[in-house]
């Protein structure tokens, strides 16, 4: 399943990346063929995916991820009709099947990965970073989300270094595919700044700007700082969300960024880009898009259900995040992909 090369496993950077980011796609799947019986209820009642939540009592937003995991790996059908198990997972996940796998993966259904992913299918809450760093997992009683931990200096550090650590290897791509119309860029939640330096790196003319939530605004210029790149890149300290954006930038870029929230909040950030950008500049998105239909590519279907279980968001489609640019005022949507199946989407300010 995970392997992209017949001669080796593992073989490229891509395939690096993916082990990481499928992590928590096998106990989704083995969430959906135990718990929830997915396949057995499709085969009494296929429908569309709103109907198919109802009927299962399971969560819209952890529920997408699901679908999307199986469409990708072929095991769901979906058409006008709805959703309906394909001829492979008819002949080994339903009652009857000529080859039944069930008892073969009940056998890991009291998996704590798998107890942990079923909570969130019902309940729609994620997860976030809590479990292991504040010790407290409960939802409702005294959960630190993600955000809140954020707000903690060694948290902020630890979390920072690990988004630095992917970007090193993905900021390179996303410099080579950006084109930066004007002078001055902004990098809203940019983290370390390290798609920053990949692109001050690139652009000599363009003049860059982080944008973080504090303390990580001082993360970053501890990053920036180790780069040598203070005279390139300054660090501005504000909420994306609380304050308003900065006026007079032509980009604004956000990486890795919208996934993390719902498309609610992400209107609301593309809302307030429209109104803060230059006259014709431009919004750019980098993170790991879904296909317009939300039934692949795998890699990113995978990865998806991470983002589900540590975050509010998931990965949105192409076509998700086309409209909500379009809603909020851009136009000439421009889609190119990358490495790590990344892909990067620019919208114009009329
Ligand atoms: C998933 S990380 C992405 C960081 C970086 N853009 C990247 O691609 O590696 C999300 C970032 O959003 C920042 N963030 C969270 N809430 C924020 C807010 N309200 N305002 C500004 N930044 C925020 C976090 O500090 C964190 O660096």
């Amino acid at each position: 399943m995970f392997i992209s090369s017949p001669e080796k496993v593992v073989s490229t950077t891509d395939d690096m990346l993916r082990l990481r980011e499928s992590a928590f796609a096998i106990d989704m799947f083995v969430v959906a063929t135990t718990w929830v019986g997915l396949f057995d209820h499709l085969v009494a009642s296929p429908g569309p995916r709103a109907a198919v939540c109802k009927a299962l009592n399971i969560h819209a937003r952890p529920a997408d991820t699901m679908f999307t995991l199986l469409l990708s790996w072929g095991l769901l059908v979906e058409d006008d009709h709805g959703l309906r198990p394909s001829a492979l997972a008819l002949d080994h996940m339903v009652a009857g099947s000529a080859n039944d796998l069930r008892p073969y993966y009940a056998s890991l259904k009291e998996r704590a990965g798998v107890q942990d992913l079923l909570y969130v299918l019902q309940s729609g809450h994620s997860r976030t970073w809590e479990a292991r760093h504040a010790g407290k997992s409960e939802a409702g009683n005294a959960k630190e989300e993600w955000t809140d931990l954020m707000r903690r200096p060694d948290f902020a550090r630890y979390y920072t270094a690990v988004m630095d650590s992917r970007g090193a290897v993905l900021a390179p791509d996303l410099a080579r595919m950006l084109q930066v119309p004007g002078a001055r860029l902004l990098d809203v939640a940019g983290g370390s700044g390290i798609y920053s330096s990949a692109i001050v790196a690139r652009h000599a003319d363009v003049s860059v700007t982080v944008l973080e939530r504090p303390p990580v605004d001082d993360v970053a210029r501890w990053h920036i700082d180790q780069r040598g790149l203070v005279d390139r890149i300054d660090v501005i300290g504000a909420d994306m969300f609380a304050d308003p954006l900065p006026e007079g930038f032509d980009t604004h870029l956000y990486t890795h960024i919208l996934h993390d929230w719902t498309l609610e909040s992400g209107a609301v950030l593309l809302r307030k880009s429209y109104a803060a950008l230059n006259a014709g500049g431009q919004v750019a998105i980098y993170s790991a898009h879904l296909d317009d239909d939300k039934a692949g590519p795998a890699p990113v279907a995978e990865y998806s259900v991470l983002m589900m279980y540590l975050y509010e968001g998931r990965c949105y489609s192409v076509a998700e995040m086309r409209s909500l640019m379009e809603q909020a005022g851009f136009v000439d949507i421009q889609v190119s992909h990358g490495i790590g199946w990344r892909s990067l989407i620019t919208g114009r300010k009329a």
